[in-house]
Parts: C-alpha cells; sequence; structure tokens
C-alpha cells in the first residue's frame, strides 16, 4: 500500500521503487477486472512526478479523459479498494467526484480537461483562492476541437495553467493529423535525444539557481537548426518545455519543481511510452488501451472463442458492400478498432477516414461527402455521438443529405459506467426531423438491416443502433444467410393474449426469455413508427407494454404514447427502459438487472402492471419505480 503521503516523505531515489509498486498493482488488478492498462501503465512516473511536487489536496489536477488515472487512485488512498476497479459498487474506472473529492473534475469524454481547468482557475481566481491548476492531456485528447479551443483562450485570459502533454504518439490506435506528424518527427529526431541530455545537464545548472526555462529556451534556440519545431505552442502564448523523457523520475521532477511557481502557462511536454513496463502491453499497446481480463503471466487475453461483436458483424458487412458499392465510404472518430472498421480501412484506404477525436467534425465530413453524391457511413460510439448533435440537426438532416450512423456501444455498455453508456442516442435522434431509426436484434438482423438500408437505398439520416455485445456466429454464414428486409417493417416474433410487448433490438430476447403468454413484437424500426402493425396491436390488445435500452424520456415508449393519444385510443400503457437517473458501472447483464430490464425484472412487472387498475401515466410511472 502507497499513498500520497509517503510520496511526500520520500526522497527521489525511493520512486522508482514506488512505480514497480503501482505498476504490479494495476496489471495485478486489470488481468482480473478489465480496464485501461496500456495508458495507465504509461503515466506511472509522471504521476508520481506530479504528486511529489504538486499536491492533489491541495492544488487542482485535471485528468482530461481520465481513462489514465489509476496511479491518481492509487495514491489518493484507494490502494485497497483498487481491487473492485469497474466492478458494481466499486471503484470506477474514470476520475468521479462522486467517489472521492480529490476526483477533481469527472470526465470520461475526452478533450474536456483545459476547458474545465480554465473554469475552476477563474472561478478559485474570483474566490480570492490560491492554488495551482495542472492538466494532464494525451496527445490524443490534444487533437480535439474543444482543447484546441480552449488552447486558444489561455492567453486571453490570463491563465496561469500548467499543463503536461504526455504524448506517447497514441491514441488508441496510431494518433492521426498533422499536429501527430510533427510530434512524432520531434520524438524520434536527433534532437531529441541530445536534447534530453541537455536538459538533464541544465537541471543541475539550474540547481544553482538560475532560470531552468531561461536555460531550456537558450538549449532549444541552439538546437532549433535540428528541431522540426513544434512552433504551435508560442502562437498560442505558451511557454513550452520539451520534448522530455517521461520516465525519468528525476528530470520529471525536476522540471515540475521549476515550473510550480511560474505565473505564466506552460506545457511540458513529456514522451512515454503506452504500456511500459509490460511486455505484452507494450507490445501491443492498441489491444491493451481497453483490454479484457488476461492472464497476467503470459498476457493472453481471456476471450469466447468463436463470439464475434456486433462491431465486428457490422465492419465485415460494410466492407463487403462497400466492394460492390462505390459510393460507400467508413468514417471513424480515433477508433478503428472498437468499431470494427480496422478490415475496411486496410482494403479500402481510399474509401475510410481517421479524423481523430473529432466526432463533429467527423459528421460534418460526412455531410459534404454526401453533398457530392456519396453515401457516407459515420461509425461513432452512441455516448461520443452525443457531442454531434448539432451536426446532425444542422448539417445532415436540415440538408437533407444521406448520411447513414451506425451507433455502436447502444445501451448499457458496462464497466466503463455512467460517461460511456449510450442510452440517449434513441431520443437523440428521434427529435430530428425526417430521421429513421433501426434497432437490429440479433448479428443476423444487423447484417440484414444494414443491407437493406444500402441496397433499397433507405435515404436521409439513418441511425442503426446495435450494442457492446457478442454472440455465437460466423461472419460468412451470416453474410450467406443474409436476405433484404423491409427495414421499416416490425416483427410480430410470437402471438398472445391480452397484453403485447413492443420490444426494441437487444431488449427482444429478454422479453422472449421471460416466457410471457404475450404478443412480442421486434421494433425493428423505432422510428418512423410501423403505424399499421400498431394499429392492428392496439385493436386487438387491452394492454401495451413498451422495452427499450435507452432513456425512457424522449424514448420510443413515448412516441407510442403520443400515437395512441392522438388517435383517442385509451390502452393500458407501461414504459420500460432507463429511468431518469445516471447509471453506475458494473457488468451489463447487472446493470440491466439493476434497470429492471432482465428477464425476470421484465416478467414480474408486466406481470403486477396487468393484476393492476392502471389507466393514467402518473400511474404508471409510479408503477415503473416500484
Ligand atoms: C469524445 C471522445 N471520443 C472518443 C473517446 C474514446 N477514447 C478514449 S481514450 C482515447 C484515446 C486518447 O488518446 P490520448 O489522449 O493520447 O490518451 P492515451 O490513451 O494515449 O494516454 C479515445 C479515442 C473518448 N473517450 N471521448
Ligand atoms: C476511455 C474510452 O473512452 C475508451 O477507451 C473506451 O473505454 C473504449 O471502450 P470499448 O472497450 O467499449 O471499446
Ligand atoms: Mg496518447
Amino acid at each position: 500500500m502507497l499513498t500520497i503521503d509517503q510520496l511526500k516523505d520520500a526522497k527521489v531515489e525511493d520512486l522508482e521503487r514506488f512505480a514497480d509498486l503501482i505498476r504490479k498493482r494495476i496489471i495485478e488488478v486489470v488481468s482480473q477486472n478489465g480496464g485501461h492498462l496500456a495508458s495507465n501503465l504509461g503515466v506511472v512516473e509522471l504521476t508520481l512526478a506530479l504528486y511529489k511536487v504538486f499536491d492533489p489536496r491541495q492544488d487542482v489536477i485535471v485528468w482530461d479523459t481520465s481513462h489514465q488515472c489509476y496511479a491518481h487512485k492509487l495514491l489518493t488512498y484507494r490502494w485497497n479498494e483498487f481491487s473492485t476497479l469497474r466492478k458494481f459498487g466499486g471503484i470506477s474506472g474514470f476520475n468521479t467526484t462522486k467517489e472521492s473529492p480529490l476526483d477533481r473534475f469527472g470526465a470520461g469524454h475526452a478533450g474536456t480537461a483545459v476547458a474545465a481547468a480554465l473554469g475552476i482557475e477563474k472561478g478559485l481566481n474570483l474566490l480570492g483562492q490560491k492554488k495551482n491548476v495542472v492538466v494532464v492531456l494525451g496527445d490524443g485528447a490534444l487533437t480535439n476541437g474543444e482543447t484546441l479551443e480552449s488552447l486558444n483562450q489561455l492567453k486571453s485570459l490570463n491563465s496561469k495553467l500548467k499543463i503536461v502533454l504526455n504524448d506517447n504518439g497514441m491514441s488508441i490506435s496510431q494518433n492521426v493529423g498533422a499536429l501527430s506528424e510533427a510530434f512524432a518527427k520531434l520524438r524520434t529526431s536527433q534532437a531529441y535525444l541530445t536534447f534530453k541530455n541537455l536538459v538533464k545537464k541544465a537541471l543541475s545548472i539550474s540547481s544553482l539557481g538560475k532560470n531552468l526555462e531561461e536555460e531550456l529556451k537558450r538549449l532549444r534556440e541552439s538546437l532549433k537548426q535540428f528541431i522540426q519545431g513544434v512552433d504551435f505552442f508560442e502562437a498560442l502564448g505558451l511557454k513550452h518545455i520539451g520534448p522530455v523523457d517521461g520516465h525519468d523520475l528525476r528530470l520529471l521532477v525536476g522540471i515540475f519543481e521549476r515550473i510550480r511557481d511560474y505565473d505564466y502557462p506552460v506545457v511540458v511536454h513529456v514522451v512515454t511510452q503506452k504500456g511500459r513496463g509490460y511486455k505484452p502491453a507494450e507490445e501491443n499497446c492498441v489491444f491493451f488501451h481497453s483490454s479484457p481480463k488476461f492472464d497476467p503471466e503470459s498476457g493472453e487475453p481471456v476471450l469466447k472463442e468463436g463470439w464475434l461483436s456486433y462491431s465486428e458483424v457490422f465492419g465485415e458487412t460494410l466492407l463487403r458492400l462497400a466492394q460492390t458499392d462505390e459510393k460507400l465510404f467508413a468514417i471513424t472518430a480515433a477508433m478503428p478498432d472498437g468499431t470494427g472498421l480496422r478490415k475496411f480501412s486496410e482494403s479500402l484506404p481510399d474509401r475510410f477516414v481517421d479524423l481523430g477525436i473529432t466526432e463533429q467534425s467527423c459528421v460534418t465530413f460526412a455531410a459534404g461527402l454526401a453533398s457530392v453524391g456519396m453515401r457516407p457511413v459515420v461509425a461513432i460510439y452512441s455516448t461520443f455521438l452525443q457531442r454531434a448533435y448539432d451536426q446532425i440537426v444542422h448539417d445532415v438532416a436540415l440538408q437533407d443529405l444521406n448520411v447513414i450512423f451506425a451507433v455502436d456501444r447502444a445501451g448499457l455498455v458496462g464497466e466503463d459506467g455512467p460517461t460511456h453508456h449510450g442510452v440517449f442516442d434513441i431520443a437523440l435522434f428521434r427529435t430530428v426531423p425526417n430521421s429513421k431509426i433501426f434497432a437490429p436484434r440479433s448479428l443476423q438482423d444487423l447484417v440484414n438491416v444494414l443491407r437493406s438500408v444500402v441496397e433499397m437505398n433507405v435515404n436521409g439520416t439513418v441511425a442503426i443502433r446495435y450494442p457492446k455485445q457478442t454472440e455465437a456466429g460466423i461472419f460468412e454464414e451470416l453474410w450467406n444467410q443474409s436476405k433484404l428486409i423491409d427495414p421499416f417493417q416490425w416483427e410480430i416474433i410470437k402471438e398472445g393474449k391480452d397484453v403485447a410487448v413492443l420490444a426494441v433490438g437487444t431488449m427482444v430476447q429478454n422479453v422472449l426469455s421471460a416466457n410471457l403468454n404475450a404478443t412480442v413484437v421486434h421494433v425493428r424500426c423505432v422510428k418512423p413508427l410501423d403505424e399499421k402493425t400498431l394499429l392492428r396491436i392496439a385493436e386487438t390488445h387491452e394492454s401495451i407494454v413498451t422495452v427499450e435500452e435507452g432513456v425512457i424520456n424522449g424514448g420510443f415508449g413515448e412516441s407510442v404514447l403520443n400515437f395512441l393519444n392522438d388517435r383517442g385510443l385509451v390502452k393500458k400503457v407501461l414504459l420500460m427502459g432507463i429511468e431518469d437517473d445516471f447509471v453506475p458501472h458494473g457488468s451489463r447483464e447487472e446493470l440491466l438487472k439493476l434497470q429492471k430490464l432482465d428477464p425476470e425484472s421484465i416478467r414480474d412487472r408486466v406481470v403486477l402492471f396487468l393484476r393492476k387498475e392502471v389507466g393514467t401515466y402518473g400511474d404508471q410511472v409510479g408503477m415503473r419505480r416500484s
């Protein structure tokens, strides 16, 4: 066990031992629970040096995205509880103020730290509190629009932010874009290597009382002929130190000590290695970015053989379709692997882009492509697509453009928790005029829906949502058995008595497993409603239940209520979905149970609903909470 108190008392020579302890603990727990292994192993020295000099109890340290916060958590009094990382009721994989006041700003989405830190700094100044505000920012998050917008404001806001740029050359996969190329040149240049040694020398000189930054500046000037410099920071009015070795504890402590009292904004550009100190993660940091459980000895992951994710099936299907349809174009926001597009990117590189963590730009870029007749498919996780609401409305829908949104990780994602659950997309897309929302219920259904949308030219703003889930299957068989369907038509899977359950996508299986004597309908198309089928259901059933893995507010169930109300059809209706609250982290199964969306809960609730006389919407809301 190690705490910040021990760190404060330690000598710099002890820190290497501390780094070993922290790495061991991270590997031990992540191998059991899964988690963001590679990013966390890369920032162990950086965190130790930072917390040796700054103090998260006094200063404000804001971690961008915060997927790399494990060493921070361990040092800030969560060593033992860390064994519960990402488990239901346990420690979150991200910073959250609900867990500790030392997690100063909650996050999970990238690019928020600089803006938040600027606000914090401004607020503290107005409140007369003198504190250092420090941001730890990844090179991937640096290229995000929100980060760039905020960096552009540092000078005019008279900020004194200290920004530690953690440059490992990687986003989840290889970082992209011009800035990232410039950094790559800098990292590998002879100048950086020479500079590393000179910085060490400078530190020993500055201990004699000279100003480190002046010395570094002088050194940089003298190296200018070698350095293909990143003048970027200078243009933003930021002092810039580095690049420096982010695993050299003594060097980092020395630099942080010297910048602590600067009264102007400064960027310390540190170079780290993702996965550092654990060979399997060093060798495959993409896989170990967000790792499943693995054997700590061999690094072998625990995977289910013969199971396919919806993402893989989406990627394979799109590739097949694109091989014969030259208009199809795939776009990802820094997640070629997570979205299943890796193979597409390698097979059809001219019709694929990874634009980095720029969800908004991805959508408008797609709109641009569509405006000249291409057929773009934007694959983004549901939670990150929230960022691009205006682009969906203003750049795609209002312009009548044909863009397909592959909304991955729709529904509860499990261990990543509330920052990542994809529960708002139905409500989001429902508000967009003329949009279409599809929710396949199986891998085969996903292939059929995507094929049909593309081959039957379903136009406009089209969203296809699917979960973070694997199912047994072989892609070749899914493809060979695929067929064109009318994607707008609901499917009556089972005829029953008294009650009809309208289940969206993933919920079809749970409703079937609930084993109710009910009519079960697969709502393949959430919007527009299949009015013909809904009217028939309403004519033949007294009670209707809707079940969706998304928020009830603004969700599918509400559209059914509106439809019935508009036609004066008085029915008993129960809406099931995600309540008006954030859902914590835990396994998907645990969370579905918590939300009463597992088969047993669905069964109990429907039975109770049918027993009770419920005639008003208010009663139904009451019922949902019982
Ligand atoms: C808005 C948003 N888009 C995408 C992601 C997914 N994501 C999480 S971490 C990450 C890479 C971040 O790279 P970097 O900031 O360099 O951190 P590193 O993992 O390299 O330490 C991405 C793309 C996210 N969290 N938020
Ligand atoms: C921090 C972050 O946003 C990503 O790393 C995300 O956790 C990946 O999720 P998947 O593991 O579902 O791809
Ligand atoms: Mg990075």
